[in-house]
């Protein structure tokens, strides 16, 4: 299966909508829900009954897939808190229109910060699931910065957890697989859409689980 640049997966997904096809909307839709069915494939017991997942959202679309898998595990009854590096009036396109469907008002969302996530993993019982919808195919620089709050809350997530990314892990070259800092998110499985991209070779070899999900472009 041929392994695409980030390039060639925004050329996918804008010939894909050119065509009238799809919409972005649907296409962010759609990877949402394969996020979702990947993870319950990848942890069986995740589909035994409600769980507790925390959600990371960035600025951009992949933070718009993360709106879309915390909405889809709300409706099956999971604890979901959302945590978004960026505040909603600044989302643009499809991730505002996600954002919305999700949240139910302005303190639907935890601050982004290291104390606020820490508390909500002490708050609860039992394994969290955390979602890493920070950044995907358009990271372009160092996310040290922004990986700062989960990196900080990380070691106090009680045995159990389990690590997520959507699309590309936070902090990686999707191109060349290299950090593009020194922190990444470290994902026990990453859900990538349409066909892999160089970077998800860099993960099977260091351990990490790939699974590519059809999109439908
Ligand atoms: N387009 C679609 O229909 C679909 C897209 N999918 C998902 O979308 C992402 C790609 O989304 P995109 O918005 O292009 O990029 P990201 O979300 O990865 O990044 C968003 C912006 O974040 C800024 N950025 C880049 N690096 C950093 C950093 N280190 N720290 C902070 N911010 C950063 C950058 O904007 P700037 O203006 O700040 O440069 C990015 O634009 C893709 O991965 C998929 O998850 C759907 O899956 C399918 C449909
Ligand atoms: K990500």
């Amino acid at each position: 299966m041929d392994v695409l640049t980030a390039e060639e997966m925004r050329r996918a997904e804008r010939d894909a909508i050119g065509s009238g096809a799809v919409t972005g909307l649907q296409l962010m839709e759609r990877a949402g829900a394969e996020v979702v069915a990947a993870a319950l494939a990848e942890w069986p017991a995740l589909a035994a009954g409600p769980q507790r997942a925390l959600v990371l959202c960035g600025p951009g679309n992949n933070g718009g897939d993360g709106f879309v898998v915390a909405r889809l595990l709300r409706d099956r009854g999971w604890r979901v808190a959302i945590a978004c590096s960026t505040t909603p009036d600044r989302l643009k396109g499809d991730a505002a229109a996600m954002a919305e469907r999700v949240l139910s008002g302005a303190d639907d969302l935890l601050p982004w910060t290291a104390e606020a996530l820490s508390d909500w993993i002490a708050a609860g019982e039992g394994p969290v699931l955390v979602v890493d919808a920070l950044l995907g195919i358009g990271q372009t620089r160092s996310a040290d910065a922004l990986l700062a709050p989960w990196l900080e809350a990380a070691p106090d997530v009680p045995a159990g957890l389990r690590r997520l990314s959507v699309d590309i892990p936070t902090g990686y070259d999707s191109d060349t697989g290299a950090r593009l800092g020194e922190e990444v998110f470290a994902a026990d499985l990453t859900v990538t859409f349409h066909r892999e991209k160089p970077v998800h070779a860099t993960l099977r070899a260091a351990g990490g689980h790939v699974a590519v999900r059809d999109i439908g472009l």
